[in-house]
């Protein structure tokens, strides 16, 4: 299904359970700007290439928009609104002062050389600068790109506007980055499932997931709780040991090799079968909408922890749904990189440093009182994680942009 089609139809279910008013619904619904730039940048070899660059507003009631620039292939118009929407409620649940917003660049960064990406990233930033800023747009990394991306935009936002530190996130330490970020998203989604199974009297067993930043980093926290990660897969292939993947030597592994692929110590999988592989916990850390209606019925694992953004289609979700499976929606699960992203920006406006340890403590307070608010939210409106996340997001934006005046 269409990303943007799933997140719409996810935001029209939550509307109705809150009983929102039609125009209100509508006015939330339609973002408040979308930009698309051309980027066109000599290549090394002298010839030039053009890429569509993206980043979609969606909502600033409640502060600064805030969310990821993609670089990946399949970045486009839907999927781009559907993460810009997805920013807006996220940021809501996290309770943290932002609306939302993402962008992109339909390209593969695997294709493109280190000074290709400089180029591309630079010219971009000059398409939108003056439509990003501290206190307007704040964008940090996402798929295909890192705290090196990060470090560009500063610099070439800077050359317009003054040294801005503030106006991106997922920076370098050295250039007012915030200790911790790096693995922020992976230590939220390990607070949010150990939230999850505490619930349930359980703690971290098995587990699968991708293994990008997020997906690499969440294994290599939820391995140290003594967790068994049995599966993982990423772009270059899957693979599996049922008695354990040891973490640390494939993470050495794929330093030195680029992926997953050819670690010794498991065994290969095609890249569809991990999602059905025997397990507890699910973790989908890679793109969207790979939980759908062809494998939701195969699916063993009695956990789903969204470190993806949408990669559940609401297809799926019905059925996971009836076959009891209990999904931890990714606008709460995957919330811990955009909230350390808000402290990394408290930080660059106070002109003080955090250490490593106060960041990882008030991550788990977030991400803690997040989940209490979401259960909340599931008990007044008797509905599942999902909605309940859904309806905690949006009721908080629509009760802002009441206050701001909307009816005016
Ligand atoms: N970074 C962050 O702070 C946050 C990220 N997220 C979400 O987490 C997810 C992962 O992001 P992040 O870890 O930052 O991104 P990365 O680029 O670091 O990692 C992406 C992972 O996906 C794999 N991948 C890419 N394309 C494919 C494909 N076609 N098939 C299979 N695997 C593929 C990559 O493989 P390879 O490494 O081999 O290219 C890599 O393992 C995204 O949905 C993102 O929106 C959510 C919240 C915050
Ligand atoms: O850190 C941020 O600002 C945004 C992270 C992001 O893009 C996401 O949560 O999907």
């Amino acid at each position: 299904m269409n990303a943007l089609v799933a997140t719409n139809r996810n935001f029209k279910l939550a509307a109705r359970l809150l009983g929102l008013d039609s125009k209100l619904e509508k006015s939330l619904l339609i973002p408040f700007r979308e930009i698309k730039v051309e980027c066109t940048i000599p290549k090394d070899d002298g010839t030039l290439a053009s890429f569509v660059g993206f980043r979609v507003q969606h909502d600033n009631a409640r502060g600064p928009m805030k969310g990821g620039i993609r670089y990946h292939p399949e970045v486009e118009h839907d999927e781009v609104n559907a993460l810009a929407q997805l920013m807006t409620w996220k940021t809501a649940v996290a309770n943290i002062p932002y609306g939302g917003a993402k962008g992109g660049i339909g390209c593969d960064p695997r294709d493109l050389s280190i000074s290709e990406l400089e180029r591309l990233t630079r010219v971009f930033t000059q398409k939108i600068h003056d439509l990003i800023g501290i206190h307007a747009d704040v964008p940090a990394p996402d798929m295909g790109t890192g705290p090196q991306t990060m470090a560009w935009m500063l610099d070439e936002y800077s050359k317009f506007h003054g040294y801005s530190p503030a106006v991106v996130t997922g920076k370098p330490i050295d250039l007012g980055g915030s200790l911790g970020r790096d693995a922020a998203t992976g230590r939220g989604v390990l607070f949010a499932t150990e939230a999850l199974l505490n619930e349930h009297g359980k703690a971290i067993s098995g587990k699968k997931i991708g293994f990008g930043n997020v997906g690499s980093w969440a294994a290599r926290l939820i391995h140290e709780k003594g967790g068994k990660i049995v599966a993982v897969s990423d772009i270059t292939g899957a693979i599996k040991n049922s008695k354990g993947i040891d973490i640390p030597r494939l993470l050495n592994h794929v330093k030195e090799n680029k992926g997953v692929k050819g670690f010794e110590g498991a065994d290969s999988l095609g890249p569809e079968s991990i999602l059905v592989e025997d397990c507890d916990i699910l973790i989908p850390a890679a793109l969207g909408g790979i939980i759908n209606r062809e494998n939701a019925n195969e699916i063993k694992a009695k956990f789903i922890i969204e470190a993806a953004n949408h990669p559940t289609d609401p297809e799926a979700d019905e059925i996971l749904s009836k076959k009891g499976v209990i999904i931890l929606p990714d606008i709460y699960a995957n919330s811990g990189g955009v909230t350390v992203s808000y402290f990394e920006w408290v930080q660059n406006i106070q002109g003080f440093l955090w250490d490593e340890e106060k960041v990882n403590n008030e991550l788990k307070t977030y991400m803690t009182k997040a989940f209490k608010d979401v259960k909340k939210m599931c008990q007044v409106h008797n509905c599942d994680l999902r909605m309940g996340a859904f309806t905690l997001g949006v009721n908080r934006v629509a009760r802002a942009t009441v206050m701001r005046g909307w009816e005016a």
